[in-house]
């Protein structure tokens, strides 16, 4: 897809990897519906990339992709502002161990629903162009993670999810696509890398026990920067051919495609 004019509805997009993908959109000269539940961030996104962009390319509305009348509010204005839509990124999410319900309803219903509400506002049967619909999920989507179950049961959703959106055949007629992209540990607010120490402290949930677990293992694995995260994301948005994708970004492999495979590493 050439992302000159296209239109972007990017959920999480106050701050971290929606943030940076939006810009990275935005650089490309396509224009930009940020969605978040941080209301104060989001609008301090949107001033600053008024500024550089133009009030015409970019704006924010606040929503709860929990809350399906608010993100479906969010398709609305966007359309109504832009006059379409080409490109959905279901990328909210949070980590936290010790709300099962939360981390669900966010990291998982909020991808299923934004795909679905995806589906109809860009799909040719009703009435839109077409497009691709870009599932946020992780490498804990692929492995497990001994520490943090419940945000990888949560991201496992999304990639069985999407590879089985992706079969219908439906597809083709309606001019829809569905990828889904996995980052490893990836330098931004969630991953906060001063949580040992100084910082925020482990996600909630997170005992000390486990806290080591963690930090081993991002010692071995290593930790992505937001530019080699949006490197692979700029891929699945132009790459025309690649529905159901699921990509990898990892420090050690960098970019890569997975076809069904478990990552190899015993966690
Ligand atoms: N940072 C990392 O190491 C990795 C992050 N990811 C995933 O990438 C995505 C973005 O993560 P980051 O930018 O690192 O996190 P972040 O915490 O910096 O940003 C997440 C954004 O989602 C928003 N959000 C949370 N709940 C929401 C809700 N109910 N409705 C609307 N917006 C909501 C937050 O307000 C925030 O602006 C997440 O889905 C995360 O699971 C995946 C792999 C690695
Ligand atoms: C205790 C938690 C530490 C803080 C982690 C913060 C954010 C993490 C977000 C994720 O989505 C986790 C990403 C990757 C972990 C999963 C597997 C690691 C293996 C990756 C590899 O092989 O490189």
């Amino acid at each position: 897809m050439k992302l000159k004019g296209k239109v972007a509805l990017i959920s999480g997009g106050a701050r971290g990897l929606g943030r940076a993908y939006a810009e990275a959109i935005l650089k490309a000269s396509g224009k930009v519906c940020l969605c978040d539940i941080d209301s104060e961030e989001g609008f301090k996104t949107l001033n600053k990339f008024q500024k550089t962009f133009g009030n015409d390319n970019v704006m924010f509305v606040k929503c709860d992709v929990t809350d399906h009348n608010s993100f479906e509010n969010v398709f609305k204005q966007a359309k109504r502002k832009f006059g379409a839509l080409d490109i959905v990124v279901n990328n909210a999410g949070l980590l936290t161990e010790d709300n099962v319900r939360k981390t669900m309803m966010v990291n998982s219903i909020g991808v299923i629903e934004g795909t679905q509400l995806a589906t109809h506002y860009l799909s040719k049967e009703s009435g839109g162009q077409g497009g691709v619909v870009v599932n946020i999920s992780s490498t804990a989507g692929l492995t497990p993670v001994f520490y943090m179950p419940i945000y990888v049961a949560s991201k496992y959703s999304i990639v069985g999810y999407t590879r089985s959106v992706a079969q219908n055949p439906a597809n083709k007629e309606r001019g829809m696509r569905y990828t889904c992209l996995c980052p490893a540990f990836t330098d931004t607010t969630m991953f906060d890398k001063k949580w040992s120490d100084e910082g925020e402290g482990p996600p909630p949930g997170v005992s000390e026990e486990e806290k080591k677990g963690a930090l081993h293992l991002i010692e071995a694995t290593g930790v992505n920067t937001v530019e080699e995260v949006v490197k692979g994301f700029m891929l699945l948005l132009e790459v025309d051919d690649n529905n159901g994708a699921v990509m990898t970004v990892t420090k050690k492999h960098g970019i890569q495609y997975r076809h069904g495979k478990p990552l190899s590493h015993k966690l």
